[in-house]
């Protein structure tokens, strides 16, 4: 009764909009469904009785499957109706940048956000004048001395991973997803926590070297916490310690104070290191700790004439809070495109020598140790090929706002609508960026080039530019991604390092030719699901398994 009258109330708001609008019967926050919804309509569909409706906006990720297909076929703004609200779905290029430079009237949907606060407010849960603190405070650290480190730490991480799949060579790989994910963990912990540990498969290590062994500690307490970030979301760290639950989620619970006690760890090396008069640590950890430090030894006088709102400090549990959220934010985003840049390169290797031709151009020493950062802006198609990537399969796909407690007027195809107040705004970057207005009559081509101008000479060649008003992968405005170049340079070393040796191709199956092989793991990638975390991920990853060789044309070996 409650979901029909919540439901009708909802309609009439919608209706009252004058958009066009579609109606399902399940709010996406309700608990069931956020971790078994998108299972059910995948059962559902299995079985031949899915509705059109239960196909198109029921899942997890539905926006970013549906890309902007939808759109097309319902205009360039509607409004889903549920049990609890409505949310207004834009792909119009001139909409989204009106939004996003109204931040009074349009401010971060906190409540969808919700999730990021496992360790209490940060960056990504906060606005205003707390926001401005968390982000002065943090975004310091990426500088392009850090960007360097990225470089290098991405450039030996790589090497690693190829060195695990050429011993696993005997079998397809079909661990791309997972070795992405140790991958990224490894840099990050090396440019944000000055932690430098080896490519190694956790999967191999044995239980006694596991519990003494903190790189084990860091990445599988942080991609427990990630992968399972719902049910720390509804049962909160206490509750997931109930007799009852499944061992997975109660693991979860542990998870959260094993990655507590980690940085707690690194903050107090930090601190000794300190105490010694030591001051020359750039990376995140320490720039927090020396401003936490710094703010506790100010005079008494002068830190009660302190504005509480404008201090420029952390608190101990705020530091825990935003390391927890730049490895969020920093980790399965990279990765995820990662496992999608490796996937979309085995489906297309004339794009392998097309890039491998500018790698092996500006690279030709074998001793990827070597390779210096200045190459990196040099490596323009291999950005682009990351361009190209991100914009068919994006890892975050919406931009959420809200109208918050007030209505808010918005122009939408040269006519003005009032939003009603607490209405969710979903900024669809994956049909922003797949729009046939935008990219043409065939927008799901995979096509890097048209992000390069000028083909042909090296040097010569124009990137196109990373954020447009029809492509913005990062965002942009206030709340532009803090990890922009930081994931550039990181995508860019890692396709350097894969792409100048070696080639990718997917192992054929059931009698299939190597076309076919190449049209099935392209589709799989396009197929994405968020049920049970936060980010877009390939709902079947496993099935695509994937083969490396050395190339007949490159140069040498990956030394
Ligand atoms: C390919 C990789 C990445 C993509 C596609 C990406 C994309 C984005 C986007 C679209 C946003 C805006 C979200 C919103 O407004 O709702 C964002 C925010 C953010 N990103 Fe990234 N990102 C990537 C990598 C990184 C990395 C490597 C880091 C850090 C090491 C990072 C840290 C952050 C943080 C902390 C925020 C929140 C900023 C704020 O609210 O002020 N990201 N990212």
């Amino acid at each position: 009764v409650w979901t029909a009258q919540s439901l009708a109330h909802n309609r009439a708001k919608a209706k009252a909009i004058g958009l066009p609008y579609l109606v399902r019967w399940i709010s996406p926050i309700n608990p069931f469904w956020l971790l078994w919804g998108s299972s059910y309509v995948r059962l559902c569909r299995r079985l031949g009785i899915a509705t059109e409706n239960l196909t198109r906006i029921y899942s997890y990720g539905w926006e970013a499957n549906e890309r902007a297909r939808i759109h097309v076929d319902y205009g360039n703004a509607f409004v889903v109706v549920h049990p609890g609200g409505i949310q207004l779905c834009i792909s119009s290029a001139e909409v989204i940048y009106d939004i996003l430079q109204r931040r009074s009237d349009f401010r971060r949907n906190m409540e969808e956000f919700g999730v990021l606060n496992v360790y209490g407010k940060n960056l990504s849960t906060t606005d205003d004048q707390e926001w401005q603190r968390h982000r002065k405070m943090t975004a310091v650290t990426f500088t392009e001395k850090n960007n360097e480190v990225v470089w290098q730490q991405s450039l030996l991480q790589a090497k690693g991973m190829l060195g695990y799949w050429m011993q696993h060579s005997a079998e397809p790989i079909r661990s791309t997803h997972q070795d992405s994910k140790t991958f990224t963990l490894n840099v990050l912990a090396a440019a944000l926590f000055n932690k430098v540990y080896p490519f190694d498969d956790s999967r191999i290590k044995t239980v006694e070297s596991k519990e003494v062994d903190n790189s084990y500690q860091y990445r599988r307490s942080l991609s427990t916490i990630l992968s399972s970030i719902i049910q720390i979301f509804i049962f909160g760290e206490q509750g997931l310690r109930a007799w009852w639950l499944p061992k997975s989620w109660k693991e979860a619970g542990i998870a959260m104070s094993t990655f507590r006690s980690y940085i707690l760890d690194l903050m107090n090396e930090e601190r000794a290191y300190l105490s010694q008069g030591k001051t020359d640590h750039q990376h995140l950890v320490a720039r927090l700790v020396r401003a936490c430090e710094e703010e506790e030894q100010q005079p008494a006088k002068e830190s009660t004439t302190t504005n509480d709102s404008k201090k420029m400090t952390l608190t101990e549990e705020e530091i825990i809070s935003n390391l927890f959220v730049y490895a969020f934010a920093g980790n399965d985003t990279t990765a995820i495109a990662l496992t999608n840049l490796i996937t979309h390169l085995a489906a297309n290797p004339e794009t392998q020598e097309w890039i491998a031709d500018e790698i092996n151009f500006y690279l030709d020493n074998d001793d990827s140790n070597s390779w210096s950062y200045s190459t990196f802006p040099k490596l323009k198609r291999c950005a682009a090929v990351v361009m190209e990537t991100l914009r068919i399969c994006h890892p975050l796909s919406q931009l959420v706002k809200t109208t918050n407690a007030t209505s808010q007027p918005l122009k939408i195809d040269g006519k003005t609508y009032m939003l009603p107040p607490e209405t969710s705004i979903h900024c669809s970057l994956p049909a922003l960026h797949t729009h046939p207005r935008y990219w043409g009559s065939d927008p799901m081509a995979w096509n890097p080039q048209r992000f390069i101008d000028n083909a042909g000479s090296f040097p010569e060649e124009i990137l196109a530019a990373d954020t447009s008003e029809h492509f913005m992968p990062w965002a942009w405005g206030q709340r532009v991604c803090p990890g922009k170049r930081f994931s550039q340079v990181e995508l860019v070393a890692v396709l350097a390092a894969l792409f100048r040796d070696w080639r990718v191709e997917p192992v054929r199956e059931r009698g299939e030719t190597v076309e076919e092989a190449r049209i099935r793991v392209w589709e799989a990638s396009l197929v994405v699901d968020h049920e049970g975390h936060m980010l877009h991920e390939m709902v079947d990853p496993e099935a695509v398994g994937l083969r490396w060789r050395r190339s007949k044309t490159g140069r040498g070996g990956t030394r």
